[in-house]
């Protein structure tokens, strides 16, 4: 699926065809980039949506920050349901709710204060509706192309750090957790559901690294202990420029999933809240991950649903996935 690079050209040819002194501007531009680096325009497709300054910088740094796409009515309607979750006035099929490592091996917490995050919402009419807002599908056509799968959905609920900065988020790529491909027709979507700044832990991203390949990952040694399946890269270079992703309520950053990204220690007294969504191409296919870096996440994930669904039928890291995939658009052709 990844565009040769005769079509890359052919996709800035036809933006020059049909837009104005906008595209030559973005012209002069896209030539210094496919002089400099010849993969230019392999992560976005034109669909009229993305300025072609917008789709430059999504290749040239993995991340596009759209503000205010999400409406405060939605998100209020996002936080009820997520209150009603943790009051247990709901009983969604397949969500996880994961609680703080420091909270959950020590002190009894009850409430939305005990959960850390919602993974797998996908049977939640509510906020599955985050993953089908017209508006988000818009741009995550961009990167996907026109069959679009919702494979991952996360409500996260990063706690007051205990003191133990379990509330981190190890430096990761997405795409660790993900036997699919090709990469670059997955994106995340994640929404602010409150003002994010790096007093409460908002994203951290490192520009420009999905252009690099898969890293080894592993869990941290974190004194304070980490959270399950957090796990992180070791050695990415410290001193490669960062971003700390400092958001409003509704605006939406769309990140590829070699993006090595993480998140600080919230160090306010607030639940620092996100929604967000990894999409795929539909066109995209499983890939097996033995013997690669992958497969000490498969292994956890293959125990944890031998955990939850018992061990007479195996449910193997792919079928995780295809179990777990809702379409959203388009066609279902291949995950
Ligand atoms: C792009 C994707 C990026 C990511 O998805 S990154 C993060 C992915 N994280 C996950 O997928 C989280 C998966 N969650 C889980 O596996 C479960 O929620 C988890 C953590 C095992 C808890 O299971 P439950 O059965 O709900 O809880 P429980 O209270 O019965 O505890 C069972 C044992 O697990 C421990 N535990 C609970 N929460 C934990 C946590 N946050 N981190 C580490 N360990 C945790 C708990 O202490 C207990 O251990 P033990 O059996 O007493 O030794
Ligand atoms: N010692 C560490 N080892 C590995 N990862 C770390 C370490 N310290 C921070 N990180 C990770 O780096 C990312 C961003 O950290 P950052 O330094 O921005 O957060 P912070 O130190 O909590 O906040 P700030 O720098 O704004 O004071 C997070 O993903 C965090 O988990
Ligand atoms: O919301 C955050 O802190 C980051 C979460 C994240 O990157 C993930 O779960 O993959
Ligand atoms: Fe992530
Ligand atoms: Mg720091």
């Amino acid at each position: 699926m990844a565009l040769r690079a005769a079509d890359r050209l052919k996709v800035v040819l036809n933006h020059l065809d049909r837009s104005g002194v906008a595209v030559r501007t973005s012209f002069t531009s896209a030539q210094n980039l496919s002089h400099h680096h010849p993969e230019a325009l392999q992560y976005t497709f034109d669909t009229d949506v993305l300025s072609p300054e917008q789709r430059l910088a999504y290749e040239e740094n993995g991340f596009i920050l759209i503000k205010n796409l999400v409406s405060e009515e939605d998100i209020n309607r996002f936080r009820k349901e997520f209150e009603c979750i943790c009051k247990g006035d709901v009983n969604i099929p397949g969500l996880l709710v994961m609680r703080d490592v420091s909270i959950a091996k020590s002190e009894f917490v009850q409430g939305e204060k005990a959960v850390t995050k919602l993974q797998d919402f996908q049977e939640d009419p509510e906020l599955f509706r985050y993953c089908t807002l017209p508006q988000i599908l818009k741009y995550v056509e961009c990167f996907t192309g026109p069959n679009i799968m919702a494979m991952h959905t996360m409500l996260i609920n990063k706690p007051p750090d205990t003191g133990k900065k379990t509330s981190r988020h190890p430096m990761h790529q997405d795409l660790h957790y993900f036997p699919f491909r090709p990469a670059d027709r997955i994106v995340c979507a994640w929404t602010a559901m409150e003002k994010v700044s790096r007093q409460n832990g908002c994203l951290v991203v490192l520009p420009g690294t999905h252009k690099g390949t898969l890293q080894e990952h592993n869990y941290p040694e974190w004194e304070g202990g980490v959270n399950k399946m957090y796990h992180g890269i070791q050695n990415y270079n410290p001193s490669h420029p960062r971003v700390h992703l400092e958001m409003g309520t509704g605006d939406t950053v769309f990140f590829h999933p070699l993006l090595i990204h993480g998140s600080g220690m919230n160090r306010t007294q607030g639940f620092r809240k996100a929604i967000s969504c990894h999409y795929a191409s539909a066109d995209c296919h499983y890939v097996d991950v033995k013997g690669t870096t992958q497969e000490n996440i498969s292994k956890e994930v293959e125990e944890l649903a031998r955990k939850r669904i018992g061990s007479d039928i195996t449910v193997s890291f792919q079928d995780s996935w295809a179990l777990r995939g809702r379409l959203v658009q388009g066609d279902r052709t291949s995950l």
